[in-house]
């Protein structure tokens, strides 16, 4: 019984010889990578599930669709999943929801991503109990569609300058909801351009004219049985973007649009009739829907990588092109050196983002468990990783994702390869919920204080206790990989303090301290990368520890070990700077990556199929499980709508020109 149980007759066969060279179980490394036998056991039971109702899936490739007719497909296959999903997975689970919506709805969005993703998370952590009893489940019916209106056309990562105000009237007990001015129309929020019927508004509470800053609202915008925007509201869709199009992005505006008192979210925060207004008992109580919002879009981001990998992966080894040698055999093109370094970084990049995810996951857990008991200790730590990770992690799946695309050659741009949607989803996650830049720069500002305190000699929370080790004492244990995470904590402390020192010395020639910090702001991003990749890379190793199989532990040791040497190599100048390590010792590095591609080649195929992606989900021609790649591509093509006959612009324009009658 071979290794790989992926393997079917009628394959490819460079495909199949690429199975039969696995030196693992892949059921074992799939068991790993869906954390546990129970977890992968489920997922396929979902998929099996989706499998018997074919109203929801696509006839028709979406790529051939119009975006309209995209998002006629998404809520066709919606409004089907609601009905019959809780009669096959647990709707609360949140891993299985995640599950069946990349399954069902692909990577390009839904109406109702947003409703998932923020609406209901955010009542159920900002709504009081009451609130709660009266809406939540109406949301999550779907009877009431949602979404976070939050960004404004003049300002989205500002939130200070948010200007849509909610202005309580006590003669009625209402809130009054205005748009001043056009720069405060709401922009972006997903499902808001045709699909929602309320939104959680992010405004200015104004008590009696005073500004008590931004709160969220629960504002009914169109009517749930004819769908027009109620008065005092005008509402539509932005346009189409670079990706993510099956959602209907949009713009929102009030003009003295009343609700009731009791529609601000007020499980944090309070108004009582008489306009007494009871502060949130921590500032930042409401962090926790960011909190949990961004470890998910972490995990989100891995399984596009994956996804990316499997499809480039496979692909590779099914593609020949050109020699190595001249005059012998057209080579895989995953025999080339250049290849496997473009790909088998994102490869461990993949197990690195899962582990942190669930790392991340479960401490917002935690912490949102020691909030609501009063304790809010770790809070300011937390936020500010999940804001570094956010930024890391979305940047290189993207990275990762787009040399995927690159080195599946002209095929990986065609959108038969899913590649341009994964690169178009992946890539927006840098802007929204947290604009990558300014998220590092919130992270820095925490370092910032991290290194305040160890010049002053005071104590250090644990995920920065690094900074006050010394960087001549690279590790010499038998842990593996202690050393190479030395040289990632040398990094991070050495970037830390040096941005820190360069802002204290213009402080000391009297520049104010935020005008220090902007001036060296580049420094602190870098500074503030660094940190998170100590934190990915201390995670990544740690995991290796805890998987019981010997073989799939020697995989998931040589993922460990490139990850580690490649996102070294990524910053190696850091490494020679000050004479820490020796023009030798980063050649060792390099060649320690050499050793590992080659470790990871003849696996290479047998890992990806561990994710376990099955062809529906992974919806690319290149990326199939079978392999059959030339004979599908043809079939793929022929469904164009532009093979139809008597298209208007031959028949209108050019016709005419080429026409000798
Ligand atoms: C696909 C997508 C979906 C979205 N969905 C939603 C949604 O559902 N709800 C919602 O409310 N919003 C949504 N948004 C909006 C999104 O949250 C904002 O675009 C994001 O917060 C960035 O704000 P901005 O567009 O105003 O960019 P800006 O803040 O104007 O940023 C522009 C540039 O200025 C830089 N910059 C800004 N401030 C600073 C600073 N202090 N220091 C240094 N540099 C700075 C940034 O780094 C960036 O390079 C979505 C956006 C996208 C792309």
């Amino acid at each position: 019984m071979p290794l790989n149980k992926y393997i079917q007759d009628g394959d490819n066969q460079d495909l199949t010889n690429e199975r039969f060279k696995a030196t693992f179980d892949t059921e074992h490394l799939a068991t790993v990578y869906h954390g546990g036998e129970e977890k992968l056991k489920k997922l396929r039971h979902i998929r099996n599930e989706i499998t018997k109702r074919g109203h929801l899936f696509d006839s028709i490739p979406s790529a051939h669709r119009t975006r309209a007719e995209k998002i006629e497909d998404v809520s066709r296959k919606l409004k089907n999943l609601m009905e019959t999903v809780s009669d096959f997975a647990d709707v609360t689970d949140n891993l299985d929801m995640v599950a069946i919506i990349r399954d069902v709805m692909g990577v390009d969005g839904f109406p109702l991503a947003l409703h998932t993703l923020m609406f209901v998370p955010t009542l159920q952590n900002q709504a009081d109990d009451e609130q709660i009893e009266e809406w939540l489940m109406e949301a999550i019916q779907g009877k009431i569609i949602g979404t976070y209106a939050q960004t404004e056309l003049g300002h989205g990562t500002n939130l200070s300058a948010i200007e849509t105000t909610a202005t309580f009237d006590k003669s009625t007990d209402e809130f009054v909801i205005h748009t001043p001015t056009t720069t405060a129309t709401k922009w972006w929020p997903g499902g808001l351009g045709t699909s929602c019927t309320h939104v959680v508004l992010v405004a200015n509470l104004i008590i009696d004219l005073k500004n008590y800053g931004l709160h969220p609202f629960f504002v009914p915008i169109r009517d749930r049985n004819t769908y027009l925007p109620l008065s005092g509201i005008s509402v539509g869709d932005i346009g189409s973007k670079m990706g993510v199009n099956c959602v209907d992005n949009g713009f929102l505006a009030f003009v003295n649009y009343r609700i009731p008192r009791r529609n601000m979210l007020m499980k944090h925060s309070k108004v009582s009739k008489d306009g007494s207004y009871t502060a949130p008992p921590h500032p930042k109580a409401a962090y926790t829907t960011m909190l949990y919002v961004r470890s998910e879009l972490i995990l989100h981001q891995s399984c596009y990588l994956a996804m990316a990998m499997a499809i480039s992966i496979r692909y590779s080894a099914v593609r020949r092109q050109g020699e190595i040698k001249a005059g012998t055999q057209e080579v895989q093109i995953l025999d080339y050196q250049t290849q496997q370094y473009r790909l088998f970084p994102g490869l461990a990049r993949v197990f690195a983002y899962v582990t942190a995810a669930a790392t991340v996951s479960a401490m917002t857990e935690s912490c949102i468990k020691d909030l609501s008991h009063g304790n809010s200790d770790v809070l300011a730590d937390l936020h500010a990783l999940s804001c570094g990770l956010k930024a890391v992690v979305t940047h290189q799946a993207s990275q990762s994702i787009d040399q995927a695309r690159q080195a599946c050659g002209g095929h990986g741009y065609s959108d038969a390869s899913y590649l341009p949607s994964l690169y178009t989803s992946s890539v927006g996650a840098c802007t929204y919920e947290g604009e990558n830049m300014v998220m590092l720069l919130q992270l820095a500002r925490y370092l910032m204080k991290a290194a305040t305190k160890k010049d002053e000699g005071a104590a250090l929370t644990p995920l920065v206790a690094y900074l006050g080790g010394k960087s001549d004492q690279i590790s010499t244990g038998n842990d593996k990989f202690a050393k190479l995470l030395s040289h990632f904590e040398h990094i991070a402390r050495r970037r830390v303090m040096h941005a820190y020192r360069q802002m204290i010395e213009e402080e000391q020639h009297g520049v104010e301290r935020d005008y220090a910090f902007a001036n060296h702001s580049v420094d602190w991003a870098k500074a503030a990368r660094a940190h998170t990749k100590l934190f990915i890379a201390n995670g990544f190793a740690a995991r290796v520890q805890t998987i019981s199989d010997d073989a799939v532990r020697d995989v998931f040791t040589t993922l460990v070990e490139l990850y580690l040497c490649y996102e070294l190599m990524e910053m190696a100048a850091d490494l020679t700077a000050d004479g820490y390590l020796s023009e030798a010792d980063v050649q060792q590095l390099r060649v320690q990556i050499y050793e590992s591609l080659k470790k990871i080649r003849p696996n290479a195929v047998s890992i990806v199929d561990s994710f376990d992606l099955c062809d529906r989900e992974l919806r690319s021609v290149l990326g199939r499980r079978d392999g059959h790649v030339y004979e599908n591509l043809y079939k793929w093509a022929q469904l164009s709508p532009l093979n139809q006959k008597n298209l208007p612009h031959v028949e209108k324009y050019l016709k005419p020109m080429t026409s000798k009658l």
